[in-house]
């Protein structure tokens, strides 16, 4: 018996390298990280067991600077990009050194990067958890502005309050590379499962989250959230954490970057120390899984589309 099936998503074979690297703690200079983050791209792009070169490489949330809202505005750099300005955006113009950094990396190795994410400073004064992303000639083609701020309180776990300092962001980021569309978010963003359904309606074959979930919700959440987007919406989930800090009181991060597959499958998981994941996507899992398991054509729109109506 031969079901409707999704038209089948665009894109190519791509191998991804997740860099878990340490979050810097309070004491770090700045300058440190930058150059630590930057010896371990290039680490990633000489390849894991079989010397493959990734096309994507992903660095975790926060990675130049300390995890904590204190620390944000002072860490934070102008960038100056803006979807306004997302054609004509010349990466010499900018004040942020770490755009300078990874843009020479990314070009440097004929990657696409991801560059986790950095405190941005707007032109309006405001402070956002921003993620810059670069093609392999180096172009900044976008910054996804991390949109659900992780404000939680758990008595006895975790207290955290990113709007103390931070604004959430106003856009989706969907960018196209040469192996097919990703969509983008940051961490909390992954417990929103709308930017991954509309990613994945827009032809996205993967949603890629730079992450910092902690020793509270990590062991609960961090696989499940992946899981649930991948399986919901039929596409890759990623997320790249730092590596847990082994001393000092600074945040301590979950780790375990790790990618899943449209059927919840695990194709890669790090534990929580620094390392670098290696793992494939490969566009006909994704077919595969949408032919067999058809939701995305089943779904009745017209039974919940005012979903956002409805009081909570
Ligand atoms: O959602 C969570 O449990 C953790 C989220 C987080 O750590 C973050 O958004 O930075």
């Amino acid at each position: 018996m031969a079901l409707t099936a999704a038209p089948p998503v665009q894109g190519k074979p791509a191998r991804l390298a997740f860099v878990q690297v340490a979050q810097p703690g309070t004491g770090d200079d700045k300058a440190r990280n930058l150059e630590h983050a930057r010896d371990k791209i290039a680490e990633a792009v000489r390849g894991g067991k079989d010397g493959k070169k990734p096309d994507l490489v992903v660095l975790p949330e926060i990675f130049n600077s300390p995890y904590a809202t204190g620390s944000f505005r002072k860490y934070a750099e102008r960038i100056g990009w803006s979807p306004e300005t997302r054609d004509g955006f010349d990466v010499a113009q900018t004040e942020s050194e770490s755009i300078r950094l990874l843009s020479e990396a990314a070009k440097e190795h004929g990657v696409w990067l991801i560059g986790g994410s950095i405190p941005e400073l707007s032109a309006d004064d405001k402070v956002y958890n921003s993620s810059p992303i670069f093609s392999p000639d180096g172009k900044l083609v976008a910054v996804h502005r991390k949109v659900h701020l992780f404000d939680i309180d758990i008595p006895g776990g975790i207290t955290f309050k990113e709007s103390e300092t931070l604004t959430g962001g106003d856009w989706q980021t969907i960018v196209e590379t040469d192996f097919g569309k990703i969509g983008v978010g940051i961490c909390y963003d992954v417990r929103f499962p709308e930017l991954a359904m509309i990613a994945a309606r827009k032809g996205c074959i993967a949603m890629i989250y730079p992450a910092a979930f902690n020793t509270t919700t990590g062991p609960l959440h961090w696989d499940l959230v992946q899981r649930a987007r991948a399986v919901d919406n039929q596409i890759y989930v990623g997320m790249c954490s730092p590596a847990r800090a082994t001393e000092g009181d600074g945040y301590k991060a979950w780790g375990h970057s790790s990618l899943f597959d449209p059927m919840g499958k695990t194709v890669g998981q790090l534990e929580e120390k620094e390392d670098i994941l290696f793992v494939d996507l490969d566009p006909e899992v994704v077919n595969k899984a949408r032919a067999g398991i058809p939701v995305t054509v089943q779904r009745r729109f017209d039974v919940y589309a005012d979903v956002s109506k409805v009081d909570v």
